[in-house]
């Protein structure tokens, strides 16, 4: 049986004179990885943000594991179950690692406002097992030891590990990662395809948008390729690599 955890079809949406998405679609399996691909300018951003909340579609029908949501924000979206990351990273720079993942998980807890006002012990034992949690996960992504260390004293490739940390700190069904390999040498890709890797492996699905064609070919298990606000192919890395309209849509017009 196929468990879909994201299925979304029709979506449309227009900047003023430009239509910058015309009627695209995705289904995503449970544990997939997932990769958006398409030249500059092809959407992927633009999808990414309609998913998310960040901006409200024309059309569109989105559904999040069996159940509809509306991207019409940002925070009913986390609380649908989409956690992502972002292109340029967004981390609170003086708090620390561990107060950074304690961030996402809140998305989750009970006390609410007035419990933290009080301190009430439930919102205390509550604040321990945050914590607790948060470290655990800083672990799973390999930078335990940087805890309690500034977000803004980390190096690039520990950033991003961050808010994957983050964004995992919300138990979502969906992490939607926007490049995740911008601005990482060889090493730390490596290190992050092996991350990804993990991540799957424990049957959590991830969708991304990445420029790195090798690591999407490397990593992913089926890819859409946008161009135009189209939706050019889908399929498997190997049947999109040999797919003469991404062929062209890559070299023959070279990056519009
Ligand atoms: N907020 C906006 N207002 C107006 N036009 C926009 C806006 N966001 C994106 N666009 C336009 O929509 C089109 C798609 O842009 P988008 O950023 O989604 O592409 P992309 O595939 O992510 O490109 P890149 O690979 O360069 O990041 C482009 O022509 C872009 O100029």
């Amino acid at each position: 049986m196929t468990d879909t955890v994201l299925n979304v079809s029709g979506v449309s949406k227009r900047f003023g004179g430009l239509q910058a998405l015309s009627d695209v679609g995705i289904q995503i399996q449970r544990g997939q990885v997932y990769g958006l691909i398409g030249p500059n300018g092809a959407g992927k951003t633009t999808f990414f943000n309609v998913l998310t909340g960040l901006y409200t579609p024309d059309t569109g029908t989105f559904e999040l594991a069996g159940k509809l949501y509306k991207p019409t924000a940002v925070h009913e979206v986390a609380k649908a179950g989409i956690a992502r990351t972002f292109q340029n990273i967004r981390l609170f720079a003086e708090m620390t690692a561990v107060e950074n993942v304690m961030v996402g998980r809140h998305v989750r807890t009970h006390s609410g406002l007035l419990g933290a006002i009080f301190r009430t012990s439930s919102f205390k034992s509550e604040e321990a097992a945050i914590a607790q949690r948060a470290r655990e996960l800083l672990d799973y992504v390999g930078i335990g030891r940087l805890a309690d260390f500034k977000a803004r004293t980390l190096s690039y490739g520990d950033q991003r590990r961050l808010e994957i940390a983050r964004a995992l700190a919300t138990d979502p069904q969906l992490i939607a990662l926007d490049e995740p390999a911008a601005g990482m040498n060889n090493t730390e890709k490596v290190l992050l395809r092996e991350l990804i890797d993990k991540i799957r492996n424990d049957n959590r699905t991830i969708l991304l948008i990445e420029h790195d064609v090798k690591l999407v070919m490397g990593l992913c298990d089926r890819v859409t390729v946008l161009d135009y606000g189209k939706q050019l192919v889908v399929g498997t890395p190997a049947e999109v690599q040999r797919n003469e309209k991404v062929i062209e849509a890559y070299l023959g017009t070279g990056g519009h």
